[in-house]
Parts: C-alpha cells; structure tokens; sequence
C-alpha cells in the first residue's frame, strides 16, 4: 500500500510500497565545514543508461569543486516513470535495474532513486521536493565534524537539451521552474545541439542559481543512438557499461531488427527517434547531420 507523507513544502508526496531511499553512498559528514553540502539528481529515461550520463556527474564534480562553495554529499539517478510514455520506453523496472548496475559497478558515489520510476509521472520539481524531504526531514540532513548540523541542498543535474525545453510554452509551469532553478538550483552540462547560453537565455531571472557547464570532451552519444545500435545489431561496446550491455542482451530489451538496407534510409525505428540511413560506404547505419 502506498503511503502519504508531507513535506515542509505544503505538497503532499507519496511513496510507492516498500519505498526506503538508497543511501548507502551519501556522505553524513561535511569534509570542509565552510561548504554547503549539495546532492545532485539527474532525471531522465535512462533507455539505457549510458557512459554519458555517468559522466555528467563527474563533469559537475570538477565544476563544483574548482567554482564554487559547495560540497557534493551524494549523486543520484532518477528514471522516469513508465507513464511518461515516450516512444520506444521499456519498463521502468529494467531502466532501474540497469542505472543500478551501472552505478554499482563503475561509480563509488553515485545511486539511484527508484522513488519516481515505480509510480505515476511525477513532474521533476516534485521529484527534487521528494529527495529534499527525504534527506533532510527523515534521515536528518548531514552534519560537519564538529557535529554540527546542516540541511542538503538537493540541485538538478542536466543536459543543455533539457533545459532548453524550459522556455518552450507548455512544458513546465512557472512554479515549478521557481521551485528548480530558484529554490534547488541547476547545473546544466552542454550538449552538442542545444547551446549553452541559447537554452539559458530566457531563464535569466534565475541566473544566480544556474550553473552553466561547458563540455571539455565532446561527447554526443544519446541513448536514442544505442537503442537504434542495438536494433541495428551494431556494437555498443564502450558507449555504456559491459553489465549494461549483459542485462540488455539477456532481457533481449531492445531486439535486433536486422542489418540496416536501402529501405531503412531516413526512417527509425521507433517514431521520434533519431534519422539513421546507410553509410554509402559501408554497411554501418549513421546519423544523419
Ligand atoms: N551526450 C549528452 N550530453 C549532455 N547531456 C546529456 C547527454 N546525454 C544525456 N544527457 C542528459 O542526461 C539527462 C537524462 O537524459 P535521457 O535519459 O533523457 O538521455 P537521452 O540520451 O537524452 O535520451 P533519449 O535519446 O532517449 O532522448 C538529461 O538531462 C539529458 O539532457
Ligand atoms: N514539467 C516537468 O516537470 C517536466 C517537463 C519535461 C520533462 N521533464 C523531465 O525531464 C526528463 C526528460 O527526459 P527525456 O529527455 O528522456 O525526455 C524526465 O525526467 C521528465 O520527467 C519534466
């Protein structure tokens, strides 16, 4: 049975059955007493889970650590719930399954949130609420080293694309982007295509407490590509973690349709995804520009 439990916010928040935060990675104790403890959180689908995503966190780390006065506690993954509906979603279950994985195995830091996942949609304002209240209210926030206490600033960790959809009319309500960008506060990692100050331009009576983050190392990879790879009978080796791939190919989650042909030109596979055609080269399937 779900429970129902308030906030020091006045929305009421619900847990899914059996729901307990995972925390055995969040640091309680503060290295540097003149910091302010923060927690990220990155949202998404994670269909799959890439390299990238890990990576995200470890580009923000770097950040935080040579710009800013805040010291990170604690990192977590948050997928989406299944009734997000996005073409193409497999079950919440296995994109839970596979962030644990990945987290498990290649970070000694990041975890996972499975509190979104396994319920209906829940918009990410709600999401960062929820984490908020968790770890500040029921486990008690941290503490420095003189025992001193002091709450978690729980901030969104994403991609430039994401935020960008923050000015288009319709997808997040005003409260909500005040409750993330002014209240939480978010740090944006660049992504090839959705650029930087373009997709923060509009957002600028929140500036102070949006952090911009440029990528040093390109990195374009989307799981939009490693799904159609995988359709395409592709390797993906080396885009995500080996464990990943192992749990993919066991639950057969995203089957091989066959070599890519003529008739594959400009159509994916599933509605919405990227345009893929064949290389006139090759026999590789590569995005279109
Ligand atoms: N290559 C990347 N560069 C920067 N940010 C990224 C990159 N890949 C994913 N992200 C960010 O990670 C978060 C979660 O992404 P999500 O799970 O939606 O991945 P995605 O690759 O965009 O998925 P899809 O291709 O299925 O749309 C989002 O904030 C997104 O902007
Ligand atoms: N209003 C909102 O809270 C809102 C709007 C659009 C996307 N989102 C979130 O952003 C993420 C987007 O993920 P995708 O990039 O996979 O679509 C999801 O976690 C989704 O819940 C939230």
């Amino acid at each position: 049975m779900a429970t129902q439990i308030s906030t020091h916010k006045a929305t009421a928040l619900t847990n899914p059955s059996n729901y307990a935060l995972t925390s055995h990675r969040l640091r309680r104790t503060l290295h540097d007493f003149t910091k302010q403890p923060i927690v990220l959180v990155a949202c998404g689908s994670f269909n799959p889970i890439t390299y990238h995503h890990l990576r995200m966190f470890e580009i923000a780390k770097d950040f935080i650590r040579q710009n800013t006065d805040f010291e990170i506690v604690g990192g977590y993954l948050s997928p989406v719930s299944d009734e997000y509906k996005k073409a193409g979603l497999v079950s919440a279950h296995h994109r839970v399954k596979m962030c644990m994985l990945a987290t498990e195995q290649e970070s000694s830091w990041l975890m996972v949130d499975s509190w979104e996942a396994l319920q209906n949609y829940q918009r990410t304002a709600v999401v960062l609420d929820h984490l908020d209240y968790e770890i500040n209210t029921v486990l008690g926030g941290v503490s420095t080293r003189d025992g001193e206490h002091r709450d978690v600033q729980v901030m969104l960790l994403a991609g430039s694309d994401l935020i960008s959809t923050m000015s288009e009319p319709g997808v997040w309500s005003h409260d909500d982007l005040d409750d993330i960008l002014g209240r939480h506060g978010t740090f944006v990692i660049e992504r090839t295509g959705a650029a930087l100050d373009q997709a923060i331009d509009s957002l600028a009576r929140w500036r102070n407490s949006i952090y911009p983050i440029a990528q040093l190392v390109q990195n374009d990879v989307s799981s939009t590509k490693v799904r159609l790879f995988f359709r395409r009978g592709l390797s993906v080796q080396y885009l995500l973690p080996a464990v990943v791939i192992d749990y993919i190919e066991q639950n057969n989650l995203y089957p091989d349709d066959g070599p890519c042909t003529e008739k594959d030109k400009g159509k994916g596979t599933e509605s919405g995804e990227a345009d893929i055609s064949t290389s006139e080269s090759s026999n590789t399937c590569v995005k279109k520009p």
